[in-house]
């Protein structure tokens, strides 16, 4: 267009100043065909040419009887022009005031340098152009549908904006190692943070079951809605992919209409705005929640890769064809799954990890939940006195359902506390159902000082009944959508409906003919399944192990759960969709359900005697499992250990240990795992789960190393290892969330029992005041031979005074301190620290800050040093001035054998001149 332009600006129709303002006819006769080319839209024109009197009834018939739009657009022009020139100005006025149908005009108007005349300015203008009209409905809509976020029952809606709170979200690699955290939502496109794959178009974000990876759509959905979220996307469209299970094998929909039936439908011209999508396709914004959910029988092999945007195919197609990027191929796409689910790399763009909450976020929720001051402040108080809860609380469903029981007994009971001894998740869900069907109990019963949920649940046993058998029959085929007719064939009435564990959802059938229902969290649905299994006196060992064995017999096939049919050819016969965390759960549940502590609650429920052979079955089958599961391990023998390396779902083993809380299971498997160093690195282990791995390792009788590098702990998960520090000789919890608080905890533990000797805390949270604790530390702990504290954020304060302790300790051997930022001040002290120290071998100080200064400091500790063997300066500031201090100072020291230097300020040139000294190391 804008060779166009320049040609046309040859004739100019600028006038010189002084003379008459130009001429807006001659205006529109020159540009007619660059008009007639960028127009798309005429009604727009009409409809504000008729409002304003320009044009008659009759031009707009006459216009419209043309059948293309170039010809209408040369007829309008036509018109405009035979009626003068303020008609005229007043059709270019059009074409600047609706911008968004006539967006292509913009630099035409910037070139002509147009403004409107102050007459023309007080005539009105008025967008009825079908694609802004569209979006405006979508952003009304989208508006409308994201403002609650849907809790107990659907009478009962909190506000996103009073609910939502921050919570950690990190950009990863495709190794899940971390690429920084996301502060604000629009980081999720900018393509400076986070890119690992530029042909990749979807951005993947994963997390834990309930980590709120839904509730994160919903709040970009708000604010794209609100035009918070300046990411230049003027379409959204959300789905939710679950609802790609409902359609038949034999179902077929073309894009136009996903995309508008299943969202929302535009009042005009559908076709205009579907073209006008396929035209712009980096103006659409997608979002996929739940790809772990899908379940289908489809075959998507029999289909060509390719698919047209107009031909109806399986919408399981379209959905492939959108995420790859062969349809709407630009268009914003984020996806989201639980942790553990398989997704191709090629069509991942970003990866973001949810990390659940932090102490501080934690604390953030409580104050917006808790709105009274007295009550939050009991909470936040309660809450700090038992760490179990806060790990619990980490995870935000969790959070939400132990604060919304506690909300409701404390509104019925003149007080309630919080438990103060160590909960189970099973603990936590029998909670919430006893809240949902107490709160069903009429006003007049409602204010006692007694609650039993023994009671409770007795009372409404056929209930339970009835939503357990629906939950476990969907579980069985991972389904997680149900039909009128089924919930009907459960015998679900109406009543058990307003208890709000199922709520509706809008949208699975297109145009809403009939209802659908769904658990108000699937968790919940599994939650259910154990409890049928429970409660169903006729289920049998087959069917109360059922789910253990899918879990099992899909590992053995193919360990990552769900691998993706279009993208690898799967084996035949295995259901291409399965994500089993749903039947881990289900596990988890049954556990906790079957352990003896529930005993009473069931009582009422089924008979003992049932009770009883179910729970002799799973203990016999869970003492069974655990043999062959750590049978199958990884073992190593390093030097005075018997190392045993885990996988992640070693973690789902201990979770339902657990749930048992029974102390001979936690014994046996102890005894079990014949080992004394348990590497549980890359597990996705989060706090909660430092109950469990206590809970097993409290067991053991002598010495043992425990590796929890590269998980989700956090400082309460640190509270959680209380009962196990007695034996900790070697603890790593690297890559991690801890804070100085968890640092606080460490020391006071650590130093009780003075056997630790290795202590990995490299790229937490950690500053000076976490330093000087463990400065503490090495002080009083005459057993520490290694630290490794890099990456955290330290600086000179927290630098000196580890180095001061290093120089006290006789034991120490290496000190890891990568990445902090302790500058030539905290050099001097180590390098003051080093010089006649007895033990000390290993010193990393890589990217800290250090410049020729701390080069000369750590010469003179070199001529004097005998022990120090590795010296690593990477990555700092250092010029070839420093080096050369370095380099003499070698002349006198026989024990080191490399300095390294290496991406310090030194060129190849300047290198040469140490050459001779090969320990010094600059590239
Ligand atoms: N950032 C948050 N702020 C406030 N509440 C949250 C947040 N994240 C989650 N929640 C609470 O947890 C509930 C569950 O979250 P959500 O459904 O988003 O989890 P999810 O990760 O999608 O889980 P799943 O994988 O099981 O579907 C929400 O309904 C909300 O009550």
């Amino acid at each position: 267009m804008e060779g166009q332009l320049c040609a046309n600006l040859e004739i100019s129709v600028e006038k010189p100043p002084g003379t008459s303002p130009p001429s807006f006819i001659a205006l529109l006769k020159i540009y007619r065909e660059l008009l007639v080319s960028k127009i798309r839209n005429t009604q727009c024109l009409i409809d504000n040419l008729i409002n304003n009197e320009y044009f008659s009834t009759e031009d707009a018939e006459i216009v419209v009887q043309f059948p293309t739009q170039a010809d209408k657009v040369r007829k309008i022009l036509d018109l405009v022009q035979s009626k003068g020139e303020e008609v005229s100005e007043y059709f270019i006025r059009v074409l600047q005031k609706v911008t968004d149908a006539y967006y292509e005009l913009q630099p035409w108007l910037d070139e002509i340098g147009y403004e409107p005349s102050e007459n023309i300015c007080s005539r009105p203008v008025v967008n009825t152009d079908p694609v802004s009209r569209y979006c405006q409905k979508l952003r009304h809509e989208l508006g409308r549908d994201s403002k609650f976020v849907v809790s107990y029952a659907q009478r009962e809606e909190m506000l996103l904006e009073e609910t939502y709170s921050n919570s950690i979200m990190e950009m990863v690699s495709f190794t899940n190692e971390s690429l920084g955290e996301v502060c604000q939502l629009e980081a999720l496109f900018d393509d400076a943070v986070g890119l690992i794959n530029e042909d990749g178009e979807t951005i993947y974000v994963f997390g834990d079951a309930g980590i709120g990876k839904s509730i994160l759509l919903q709040k970009i959905q708000s604010l794209w809605a609100r035009k918070q979220l300046d990411i230049g996307a003027k379409f959204f469209f959300r789905f939710r992919c679950r609802m790609f299970s409902c359609f038949k094998e034999d179902e077929a929909v073309c894009l136009k209409d996903l995309l508008f039936k299943y969202n929302c439908y535009p009042d005009q011209d559908p076709a205009e705005v579907f073209h006008h999508i396929l035209q712009f396709p980096h103006t659409v914004l997608f979002t996929f929640d739940g790809f772990d959910e899908i379940y289908s029988n489809f075959d998507l092999s029999s289909v060509p890769e390719m698919c047209s945007p107009d031909e109806p195919i399986h919408p399981l197609v379209l959905l492939v064809s959108l995420l790859r990027g062969k349809l709407l191929k630009g268009s914003k796409k984020i996806l989201t799954a639980r942790t553990g689910t398989e997704i191709q790399r090629n069509i991942i763009r970003k990866k973001v990890l949810l990390r659940g909450f932090s102490s501080s976020n934690l604390k953030e929720y409580t104050a917006m939940f808790f709105k009274d001051e007295g009550q939050r402040t009991l909470v936040l108080n309660q809450l700090e006195a038992n760490p179990n809860l806060c790990s619990l609380c980490s995870v935000p469903l969790f959070c939400w359902i132990i604060f919304k029981c506690y909300e409701h007994f404390h509104s019925m009971y003149d007080s309630h506390e919080l438990p103060d001894c160590s909960v189970t998740l099973t603990d936590v869900f029998l909670l919430m159902v006893e809240v949902h069907l107490n709160r069903s109990l009429k006003t007049s019963l409602l204010k006692n000082n007694t609650r039993s949920q023994a009671e409770m649940f007795k009372a409404r046993k056929e209930t339970l009944l009835a939503l357990g058998k629906i939950a476990y029959r969907g579980m069985g085929n991972s389904f997680f959508i149900f039909e009128q007719e089924e919930v009907t064939a459960a015998n679900i009435s109406e009543e058990d409906l307003q208890l709000g564990f199922l709520r509706t959802v809008k949208g699975y059938t297109g145009f809403d003919s009939q209802s659908t229902y769904e658990f108000l969290h699937l968790t919940l649905q599994s939650f259910f399944t154990a409890l049928f299994v429970v409660i169903e006196e006729r289920v049998g060992t087959k069917e109360l192990l059922q789910f253990f064995n899918e879990c099992s017999s899909t590992e053995t096939v193919q360990p990552t759960c769900l691998h993706i049919p279009w993208l690898k050819k799967h084996l035949a016969g295995e259901d291409p969709f399965r994500n089993n965390e749903h039947f881990h759960f289900t596990n988890l549940f049954l556990c906790g359900l079957l352990s003896r502590s529930k005993q009473k609650l069931f009582r009422h429920l089924v008979l003992p005697a049932v009770i009883k052979r179910k729970r002799k079955t799973l203990i016999t089958y869970l003492g069974e499992s655990m043999k062959s599961h750590l049978k199958g391990l990884t073992r190593s023998r390093l030097l005075n250990y018997n190392q045993i390396q885990v996988q992640p779902n070693f973690v789902w083993m201990l979770r339902c240990l657990y749930e048992t809380q029974s102390e001979k299971v936690g014994k046996l498997a102890a005894k079990r795992m014949h080992a004394n160093y348990i590497k549980l690195t890359y597990c996705n282990a989060y706090s909660a789960d430092c109950s469990a791995i206590s809970f097993v390792v409290h067991h053991f009788q002598k010495r043992l190393a425990l590796d929890l590098d590269n998980n989700n702990i956090n400082d309460y998960g640190i509270k959680q290892l209380l009962p196990c520090f007695s034996k900790l000789a070697v603890i790593r919890l690297s890559v991690n969330q801890i804070t100085d608080h968890g640092v606080r905890i460490l020391y006071e533990e650590l130093s009780k029992y003075k056997i630790v000797t290795f202590l990995g805390l490299y790229n937490n949270q950690i500053t000076d005041v976490g330093a000087k604790y463990v400065a503490k530390l090495i002080e009083e702990c005459s057993s520490l031979e290694y630290v490794k504290i890099g990456a955290n954020k330290i600086t000179s304060e927290g630098g000196k005074c580890l180095a001061q302790a290093i120089q006290k300790s006789k034991t120490m051997f290496e000190i890891g301190m990568w990445g902090n930022q302790v500058g030539d001040e905290g050099a001097k002290a180590f390098a003051e620290a080093l010089r006649n120290h007895p033990t000390l071998t290993n010193v990393r100080l890589t990217k800290n800050e250090l410049d020729d200064e701390a080069a000369m400091s750590f010469a003179e500790m070199l001529k004097v040093n005998k022990k120090l063997v590795h010296l690593w300066l990477i990555q700092n500031q250092i010029t070839a001035k420093g080096v050369k201090y370095l380099s003499e100072a070698l002349k006198e020291n026989t024990a080191i054998k490399e300095v390294c230097l290496n991406g310090n300020l030194i060129s190849q040139e300047e290198a040469k001149a140490f050459e001779n000294e090969e320990r010094i190391i600059c590239f």
